[in-house]
């Protein structure tokens, strides 16, 4: 199964004193808000283009079916790829898609319940907004990951929490658990995140609104995340 924590190898691959224990950061996609059958090429471009850890099916306004049919197709993509699949909202249906884990906003459900339905494999994401608070709360419940945003604006929600970047290095130097940023994000103005300690860039609208192709976006953040 695809794994999105932090490899507890990882650390020891590099020589003293390079690194700071933590992987590089690294790109999650968030799906497009509605699902088009031309989708699964477009996904494959992309993930042609350059290195994704994980892909968040996030179709707010699709029934049950509907997210389960773009599931059932995106899931072998996103394998053969190694790319982690995560449901947004809904623990029932990650169960039923057998998808990698489930993202959990503050009213979407607890953290207890996804992990007795999911499995102890299962990847748990917590959105926690600008606080501190919440994330030490979900990551005492057992989330694999805190999710801060939104970092800039964003056309693609209403938001109401604006984190300053420092938040990011705090969690680093509190906890092992990876740290998620996310909200208006593009490789234009992505460098003061992870220079702050993001373990990954949660990208909507930046990559799937690209001028040119959502590849490109895929690239240029390539660039930036190798440099
Ligand atoms: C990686 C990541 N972070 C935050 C969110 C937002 O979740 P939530 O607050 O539940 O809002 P919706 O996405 O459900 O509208 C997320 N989805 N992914
Ligand atoms: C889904 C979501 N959650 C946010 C939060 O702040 O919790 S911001 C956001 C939108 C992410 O898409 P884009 O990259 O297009 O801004
Ligand atoms: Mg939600």
């Amino acid at each position: 199964m695809a794994k999105i924590d932090l490899d507890p190898e990882f650390a020891s691959r590099f020589p003293e004193g390079e690194g700071d224990g933590r992987p590089p950061c690294q790109l999650y996609l968030i799906s497009p808000p509605a699902y088009d059958p031309g989708f699964p090429e477009v996904l494959k471009a992309v993930l042609d283009a350059g290195p994704v850890a994980a892909f968040q099916l996030r179709l707010k306004d699709a029934s049950d079916m509907e997210i389960m049919r773009a599931g059932g197709v995106l899931k072998p993509i996103l394998a053969a790829y190694d790319v982690a699949l995560i449901v947004n909202d809904r623990p029932d249906l990650a169960r039923e898609l057998d998808a990698d884990g489930v993202h959990l906003g503050q009213g979407d459900g607890d953290i207890a319940e996804a992990r007795s339905l999911l499995g102890h494999d299962a990847q748990i994401g917590v959105t926690c907004h600008d606080s501190r608070h919440l994330a030490m709360e979900a990551a005492e419940a057992g989330a694999d990951y805190v999710a801060f945003g939104s970092f800039y604006d964003t056309a693609t929600k209403e938001t109401v929490h604006r984190p300053d970047p420092s938040i990011l290095g705090w969690w680093t130097t509190v906890s092992e658990i990876p740290c998620v940023a996310i909200g208006g994000i593009s490789p234009g103005n992505a460098a003061p995140l992870v220079e702050a300690g993001a373990d990954f860039l949660a990208v909507s609208g930046a990559v799937w609104n690209h001028a040119d192709s959502p590849a490109a976006c895929v690239a240029a953040f390539a660039d930036l995340l190798r440099a």
